[in-house]
């Protein structure tokens, strides 16, 4: 059976240099969809790789942690096992970009997460648009998670992060994607730093708590064009997704 998917697209475009649109951000549903157990969805990861080729995300049944790295994709499970994912595969919640930095700036002694962030703020030439980041080097210090896949009926996502699997790594030559939202888009997307791991040898990576550098070059990419696609299903049809607040968002995405 087909499965029509209904592309409700929504380009909050803003114009960028010469009235152009910049770059754009490419998201398959939303984070407060994932809060509230929206945990499968209809775009393949052949199709999102068609909007993108640097992203981050799950896949369904919130099968662990998405990681799109040069057009690949890889899944980091709640076990730790990281593997090359098969096109085919679907996703209820994903974020990608046609990366090209227009930017690149060395970060030094970042501390930690919260320091890592206002770092990358500071390089940030408009703070109500979205930015990709990307940056590839031995990272001194991760902490990453995963979380374990769920059976129906699904849980809130609340209720699923006291279940994740916590790694921690040292010295470990790798490559960080994130993805900056304004604070106005909070339920769109993480609000701040929503940022992905995977290493080199393709053995370790997750979603990013902790971070820890002496130095490193950043890439930067500003989006000032979003494409927005929502699920056809009846799920997110029927889901509530106010119940969703900014302080779970912000617990079940960040350090405990
Ligand atoms: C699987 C989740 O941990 C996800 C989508 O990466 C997130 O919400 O951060
Ligand atoms: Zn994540």
């Amino acid at each position: 059976l087909l499965t029509a998917l209904l592309f409700t697209s929504v380009a909050f475009a803003a114009s960028g240099r010469n009235g152009r649109y910049q770059d754009k951000l490419f998201q398959y549903s939303t984070i407060n969809a994932i809060m509230q157990g929206q945990y499968d969805g209809e775009m393949t990861l052949q199709e999102l790789n068609t909007h993108g080729n640097m992203g981050l995300g799950t896949l369904n049944g919130l099968d662990g942690e998405l990681i799109q790295l040069d057009n690949k994709f890889y899944q980091v499970s709640s076990n730790g096992q990281v593997k090359e994912l098969d096109g085919k595969m679907k996703t209820p919640f994903a974020v990608t970009t046609k990366f090209d930095a227009k930017k690149k700036v060395t970060l030094s002694n970042v501390k930690d997460f919260q320091d890592f962030s206002e770092k990358l703020k500071a390089n940030f030439d408009n703070k109500n648009h979205f930015y990709a980041i990307k940056i590839h080097g031995k990272i001194d210090y991760i902490k990453n998670r995963s979380v374990p896949k769920q059976t129906r009926p699904y849980p809130p996502f609340t209720e699923v992060t006291p279940h994740q699997t916590v790694f921690e790594d040292h010295d470990v030559e790798g490559t960080i994607i994130g993805f900056y939202t304004p604070n106005y888009a909070s339920t769109i997307q993480v609000p701040g730093f929503h940022m992905h791991f995977l290493s080199d040898d393709r053995t370790k990576g997750g979603h990013i708590l902790d971070v820890k550098f002496d130095s490193a070059a950043v890439e930067i990419q500003q989006l000032s064009e979003f494409d927005l696609v929502l699920p056809d299903t009846e799920d997110f049809a029927n889901a509530d997704l106010t119940k969703t607040t900014i302080k779970d968002i912000e617990e079940a995405e960040n350090d405990k």
